[in-house]
């Protein structure tokens, strides 16, 4: 069984190529050119590793020739909802085109790829307070262009396991984190600025944004368990949530992180991290997932956030 990641030097593609080798499952991984490699290093002697611009159809096709893979997971994303309001053309263009170019290879190679989705509950947007834990089943109404390319994604996933019969799983995952996360993501900018000040790299203040959201959070290696295991059982042309089904407004992600931490700091707000518009609250609904797969979260809220700062004082140090 020969697994594809697109993104693999991700922090989610990183920890499922982990998973996926424990699972003696083989793995190759596109990386965009010059990519530092930072996640993957360790993985390198039992890896494939391609450098592919998804972008461009031909260096896809062709990165595809090779790996003919039985399983893709489709990460590669712009994935920080901010910049796509710096860069919505651009978060359009490498979130959709990446994925049509993707989907036509496997088309044009008559592969029988199982292929796994990466959306997104940002597609949610703006839900209403009667409608949490949101269902699979709920409107979307985006609030941001990253959100209206993770639409098209998932539409285009439908479209193609439709008109081809491809082999398409969509997951719609909640917020993740855990080591290795990105530091422009709440959890980690925060996590981060805490070790910078315990090590006094940086003055007492922690900046922070918008502290009334709301967010479900799922550690990425519950997640990289449920990405391996929509594949194994899900449905062809369904949609998933991953989730934890738990509700944080970001203040409280704050006062645990603030809890592990012996420092003195204060707190202020950054106006340059608000937000044109900020979905209020997500909270997800996995039974669907739950049922078909027995999959749920096993990773406290409070360990992976533990964890996280773990990682920061170990790259920092
Ligand atoms: N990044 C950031 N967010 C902050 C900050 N302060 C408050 N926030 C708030 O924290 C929440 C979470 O922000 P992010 O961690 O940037 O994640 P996100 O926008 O919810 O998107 C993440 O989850 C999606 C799934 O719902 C993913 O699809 C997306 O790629 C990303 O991982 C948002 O409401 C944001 O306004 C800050 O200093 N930095």
């Amino acid at each position: 069984m020969k697994a594809l990641i697109t993104g693999i030097n991700g922090f989610v593609g990183s920890h499922l190529a982990e998973h996926l080798l424990e699972q003696q499952i083989e793995v190759a991984g596109t990386i965009r050119n010059h990519s530092t490699l930072q996640h993957i290093r360790h993985l390198l002697p039992d890896i494939h590793l391609y450098e592919c611009e998804l972008r461009d159809p031909q260096a896809v096709e062709q990165m595809m020739i090779e790996v003919r893979p039985d399983l893709i997971y489709h990460l590669a994303a712009q994935s920080f909802v901010p910049v796509s309001w710096d860069s919505p053309a651009e978060t359009m263009i490498n979130n959709i085109l990446g994925q049509i170019h993707l989907l036509e290879a496997v088309r044009k190679l008559g592969l029988s790829s199982k292929v796994l989705i990466a959306c997104s509950s940002e597609e949610y947007g703006q839900v209403e307070e009667d409608e949490v834990p949101v269902k699979e089943t709920n409107p979307l109404r985006p609030i941001s262009p990253y959100a209206v390319s993770k639409i098209a994604q998932n539409y285009l996933g439908y479209q193609y396991y439709k008109t081809f019969g491809q082999h398409i799983i969509r997951t719609r995952t909640f917020n993740h984190t855990g080591p290795r996360r990105g530091e422009q993501f709440v959890t980690s900018n925060f996590a981060k600025q805490i070790v910078e000040i315990e090590m006094g790299l940086k003055p007492p203040v922690l900046y922070v944004g918008n502290l009334d959201a709301q967010r479900d959070f799922t550690d990425v290696r519950d997640v990289v368990r449920a990405y391996r295991m929509a594949l194994q059982y899900c449905e062809a042309g369904e949609i998933y949530n991953i989730a934890s089904g738990q509700c944080h407004e970001i203040r409280e992600v704050l006062q645990t992180l603030l809890g592990y931490s012996t420092a003195t700091i204060t707190i202020e707000e950054d106006k340059s991290r608000l937000r044109p518009s900020d979905v209020k609250v997500l909270v997800g609904d996995y039974s669907k997932f739950h049922k078909q797969t027995g999959w749920k979260p096993e990773i406290s809220f409070e360990q992976s956030l533990e964890d996280l700062l773990r990682y920061w004082r170990t790259e920092l140090a």
